[in-house]
């Protein structure tokens, strides 16, 4: 039987935040996503984050880290006068956030604007967001991501699928309409389970041949249409490996952006201990196989993993913290720790 779902840890935001501010924030946030005079307002006092063909500009700081730049909307027009654009493209930035002192933050995509003559003006980098992501620290590696998602969706969605018209986005572009058919559009993200699956001792990690070399991560599936997560998640582990699913339990979720925006949802899950063969869906995955603690926390060790002289990773390791299978697996060894 399935247990219910229960929440192993209370994410940071939930204890440190004062309710209050929290509350204002997120009621002016949402103002300025449906309204668009108070948007376009919003737009002229906000900060602005670059992007190059949906790279993200990075700057290299003193403190010898990478950050991502927040320009003032004033600034983003005189670079585009400057570089040959017209100033007006700034009202296509997209709204993706703001900041404690509500200050609203933007997308926004350069385009067809010179990319090193941006970057000079910027004093930074723009830079793959696969990189940018591992390169950022704390709240900015969402931040960029739901900014290159938010971008890229608008990029992509510019004609409606059942006319074929244009669509038109609104100031924050929380929305596209198709004004010939009445159909909004809303960006849209994928549901994907994850869940790192133990059998009491060990835990189950596999790998797909695109995976860089020696990379195992907890098993991964996009639900389908009418599943419950805890229905995909039953599947996906009975497809991929061949084995049934006892218990589940919800472990946290994260907006992961490679490919395509998906909605990670990630659980731990137990099978019978008498019941652990694995028989690989080769289609799937390359390899899947149970690990030890002692494999699990020598791997959770390695920050960059040596390579051999071709410049592939010689031994066992595990996605890196930013991705949420790397907390599943730390959850995992932390628990077993306790347990011994
Ligand atoms: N953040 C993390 O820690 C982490 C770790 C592992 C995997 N992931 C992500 O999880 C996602 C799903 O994992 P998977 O590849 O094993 O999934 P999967 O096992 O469902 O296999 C992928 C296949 O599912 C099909 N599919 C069904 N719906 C889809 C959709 N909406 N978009 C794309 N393909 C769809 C396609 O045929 C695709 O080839 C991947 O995008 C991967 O990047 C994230
Ligand atoms: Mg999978």
């Amino acid at each position: 039987m399935l247990q219910p779902l229960r929440i192993l840890f209370r994410p940071k935001w939930m204890v440190s935040r004062s309710s209050a501010s929290y509350v204002s924030r997120m009621r002016h946030l949402n103002k300025i996503k449906e309204e668009d005079e108070a948007c376009r307002a919003a737009l002229q006092s906000g900060n602005i984050f670059l992007y190059h063909k949906l790279a993200p500009l990075l700057r290299w700081t003193d403190s010898g880290i990478y950050q991502l730049p927040a320009l003032q909307t004033k600034d983003v027009e005189e670079i585009l006068e400057k570089l040959g654009g017209d100033k007006e493209m700034v009202k296509e930035s997209i709204l993706i956030n703001c900041t404690e002192q509500n200050e609203a933050q933007f997308s926004f995509d350069v385009g067809a604007i010179d990319q090193a003559a941006v970057e000079e003006q910027c004093r930074g980098t723009f830079v793959d967001l696969r990189k940018a992501f591992f390169l950022l620290r704390g709240s900015e590696a969402p931040l960029v991501a739901r900014g290159q998602a938010l971008l890229r969706w608008h990029q992509t969605n510019g004609f409606c699928s059942s006319t074929g018209q244009p669509t038109q986005r609104n100031q924050s572009g929380s929305q596209r309409v198709c004004h010939s058919s009445g159909i909004t559009y809303y960006p849209k993200m994928s549901p994907v389970v994850i869940v790192l699956v133990s059998d009491g001792k060990r835990c189950l990690l596999g790998r797909q041949s695109t995976f860089p070399r020696g990379m195992y991560s907890a098993l991964a599936g996009f639900c389908d249409i009418g599943e419950t997560m805890e229905e995909a998640l039953r599947r996906e582990i009975a497809e991929e490996v061949g084995l049934e699913v006892e218990s589940i339990q919800y472990s946290g979720s994260q907006h992961w952006p490679f490919p395509q925006s998906s909605f990670m949802v990630a659980c731990h899950a137990t099978v019978n201990p008498d019941k652990t063969h694995v028989s690989v869906d080769k289609e799937e995955l390359e390899d899947a196989q149970w690990f030890s603690l002692e494999e699990v926390q020598e791997a959770l060790t390695i920050k960059v993993p040596p390579r051999n002289n071709k410049g592939e990773p010689t031994v066992f390791w595990v996605p890196p913290s930013y991705a949420i299978a790397n907390r599943l697996i730390q959850e995992w060894a932390n628990q077993q720790h306790l347990k011994s």
